[in-house]
């Protein structure tokens, strides 16, 4: 078993955790892997496949993986992982191997949308496009004077397109089909009969996270963990993502 690194402070410290008894709920960029300069530059450490194979042996199948990015590109980042997802912010669900993309999923609309914000980025150096099967997003971490040009044009794309909301995350803007969100498919999920009296876990760090991190500290009675800094409706913070591979790696143990 993996050596803890030791996470530097725990805001309060976590409980121990029965997984058995768990839904466990992880979202990826910034909760399990480091932020990084661009999209496609994300370093993810090498036991972290396995870490997520024995977590869904040690929860019976209930981890989920719960993030922005498409189901192909978290599930290659993982290692060829083949379990539970939900992408794209909901948009895009993977339960027990079988997938449920949005309607909207590889639309001509999308597929414009993202020639239009591709050509936008292409004007405009430093920013960076990311298509996905269900909408776009434009990044400005390289060039943060260049936001609201980015909100500027993106703003427009929304105006000019009502199934579509604008969101605001980390350096970037995102188009997305409206109506999805992280906390709206957890919260169905939790519904299931077979996560229904589970106690909700769920690690998260972009405001993004907030909706669903307030519902498993507020209304569930979870264990709901901000990763870094910043306000946060969770109940428990810790600083970092190697702090979260620790405690993944604590609760294994036991
Ligand atoms: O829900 P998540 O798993 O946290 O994904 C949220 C977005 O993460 C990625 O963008 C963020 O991470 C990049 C790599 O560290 C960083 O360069 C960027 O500034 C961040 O916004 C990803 O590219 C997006 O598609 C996800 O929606």
């Amino acid at each position: 078993m993996a050596e803890p690194h030791g996470a530097k402070f725990a805001d309060p410290e976590l409980p121990d955790l029965d997984l058995s008894r768990a839904a466990l709920f992880l979202d990826f960029d910034g909760t399990l892997v480091d932020l990084a300069d661009t999209p496609s530059g994300v370093a993810v450490p090498s036991g972290m496949p396995d870490l997520m194979r024995r977590l869904d042996a040690a929860t019976d199948g209930r981890l989920v993986i719960v993030t922005g990015r498409p189901i192909s590109v978290v599930s290659q980042f993982l290692g060829g992982y083949e379990g539970n997802v939900i992408g794209c912010h909901g948009a895009e669900e993977r339960y027990d191997g079988e997938t449920n993309p949005h309607p909207l999923a590889e639309s001509d609309v999308v597929h414009r949308l993202g020639d239009m914000v591709e050509a936008f980025a292409a004007t405009h150096e430093g920013l960076i496009a990311e298509r996905k099967p269900t909408g776009v997003v434009l990044h400005f971490r390289q060039v943060p004077e260049q936001e609201p040009d980015a909100y500027a044009f993106l703003h427009a794309l929304e105006t000019a397109h009502e199934d579509f909301d604008l969101h605001h995350s980390k350096m970037a803007y995102e188009l997305r089909p409206k109506g999805i969100s992280k906390d709206a498919s957890i919260k169905r999920m939790m519904k299931t009969a077979a996560f229904a009296g589970r106690c909700p876990v769920f690690f998260g760090d972009d405001v993004t996270d907030e909706p669903a991190l307030e519902w498993v500290a507020g209304q569930q009675d979870g264990l709901a963990v901000k990763v870094g800094p910043g306000e946060t409706g969770a109940n428990y913070r810790l600083p970092e993502p190697a702090a979260v591979r620790d405690q993944l790696e604590l609760w294994l143990e036991d």
